[in-house]
């Protein structure tokens, strides 16, 4: 992801214009401020409304008249049972932004949020009892994805862009949707104005203050990772050492680089976890594992997959999906012979098996094997490898050394690797290059 100061490579300009008054005046605005650049008006058409085809037709008229050029996406299917109409319309929205303005050739689109959009934010972040993320409100400037998300007249009060578009005798269209009383934002619209008039520019301001606090929050947690986590392990004691407010900051930055924590997580982590504690959370996408001091994250389901037939008798990486990770296959001694690794069966630990760790020792309880491994007990339910003879390797253990080849015979070396750690190792190549 690109910082604010990345350069900017695209020729033209994008502006999301959905024909109401803000974004009508900064259309016009930008094509007269904007020379040598190609700008182009987006706009989405929600399929929501039966003004819908009307209100799409009227932004590619004044479009053209402002000598822009013009596209426009109309979204299709439909928010799911029991989603929110308006998250549904912002996903879509962003998207077929996105998608129009990078087919356009532009790298930067302008959104029209002003102060008031900005205040308006801030209050039903704080009534939701958002974080500092949330009370920072839009962002000024923002890359994602190749695109620089801009909101020039975030500081603008409101009354100004009004002025500007009377002055100018701009058409706009008036979206009756905005007078909605089931849409919390109306609500709020509606009976926060009239009464507290002066508001806008104070809560625009306290979300200035919170952006600040939650840089320097981010910094904090960067610095504290850099010396308490790896990207699979964080140290749990360590943080324990830190003051509770400074620790939560921490978890919660470790914990969004692997997901989307509720609240509740962190504070469920906070609150459970003492120094001595093994013990598992589930967690979005996965589960959260206290182990030896440290927190651990696994991707994927708890329950394992069903066995299944696999054949590894070619070198390679084979990936497992369902296992989150994949058998390294390659020549190397000690190996398995590539015929016993044609019809194999890959399955979860059920209890009971035997393991052999080298050709001198003898077979021994699987557990007790992971145990003296150090693998930690969520890495102990599997895969295992058998052919028809027994069992030919474990992940995170390696190979049966029952079921190794002859010294000089054909022989293809079996391992398992964790998509994490892969990632990581991608992430480094990456770093490195
Ligand atoms: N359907 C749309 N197509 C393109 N851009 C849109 C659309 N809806 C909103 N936007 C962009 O997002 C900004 C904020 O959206 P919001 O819903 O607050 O605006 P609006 O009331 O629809 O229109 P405006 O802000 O132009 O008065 C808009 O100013 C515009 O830049």
């Amino acid at each position: 992801m690109a910082d604010s100061a990345t350069p900017r490579t695209g020729d033209a300009v994008a502006v999301a214009f959905s024909g109401g008054l803000d974004s009508t005046a900064l259309l016009h605005a930008v094509t007269r401020a904007v020379t040598g650049q190609r700008v182009i008006a987006l706009h989405v058409h929600h399929g929501l409304q039966p003004q819908a085809d009307a209100w799409a037709a009227h932004c590619e008229r004044i479009a053209r008249q402002l000598g822009a050029g013009f596209a426009c996406t109309r979204l299709s299917g439909s928010p799911a049972r029991g989603d929110s109409v308006e998250a549904w319309a912002r996903a879509g929205r962003h998207r077929a932004l996105h998608d129009m303005a990078l087919a356009a050739g532009a790298d930067l689109l302008l959104l029209a949020h002003h102060r008031q959009d900005q205040a308006e934010t801030f209050l039903l972040q704080a009534l939701r009892g958002a974080g500092t993320a949330g009370l920072a409100g839009m962002p000024r400037q923002q890359w994602r994805d190749g695109l620089c998300w801009a909101r020039p007249w975030l500081d603008h009060p409101r009354d100004l862009i009004r002025a500007y578009a009377e002055q100018h005798g701009l058409r706009w269209i008036e979206d009756p949707s905005n007078a909605d009383t089931r849409f919390a934002r109306n609500r709020l619209r509606q009976t926060l104005w009239p009464a507290f008039p002066g508001a806008e520019a104070g809560l625009a301001q306290a979300a200035r203050w919170v952006q600040q606090a939650d840089e320097l929050a981010a910094e904090v947690a960067a610095a504290d990772l850099a010396s308490l986590s790896t990207p699979e392990r964080l140290d749990l004691a360590a943080l324990s050492r830190l003051l509770p407010a400074r620790a939560s900051n921490a978890l919660r930055a470790w914990l969004a680089r692997h997901m989307a924590a509720p609240a509740s997580l962190v504070e469920r982590l906070r609150t459970e976890w003492h120094p001595g504690t093994t013990a598992s959370w589930p967690a979005p996408g996965g589960a959260l594992h206290a182990y030896r001091g440290g927190l651990f994250w696994a991707p994927g389901s708890c329950e394992p997959p069903p066995p299944s037939a696999i054949d590894l008798s070619r070198p390679g990486l084979h990936s497992q999906p369902g296992w989150q990770g994949a058998w390294l296959v390659e020549p190397a001694s000690p190996g398995i012979p590539p015929a016993r690794l044609a019809r194999l069966t890959q399955r979860a630990r059920a209890g009971g098996e035997q393991f052999q760790r080298a050709p001198a020792s003898v077979p021994r309880s699987l557990k007790k094997a992971c145990q003296e491994a150090g693998l930690p007990p969520w890495r102990r339910g599997g895969p295992l490898l058998f052919d028809e003879a027994g069992l030919i390797a474990v992940a995170g253990l390696g190979m049966d050394a029952r079921a190794f080849a002859e010294k000089d015979a054909p022989q293809l070396a079996v391992r398992w690797q964790e998509d994490s750690a892969l990632l990581q190792s991608e992430g480094e190549a990456r770093v490195a290059a």
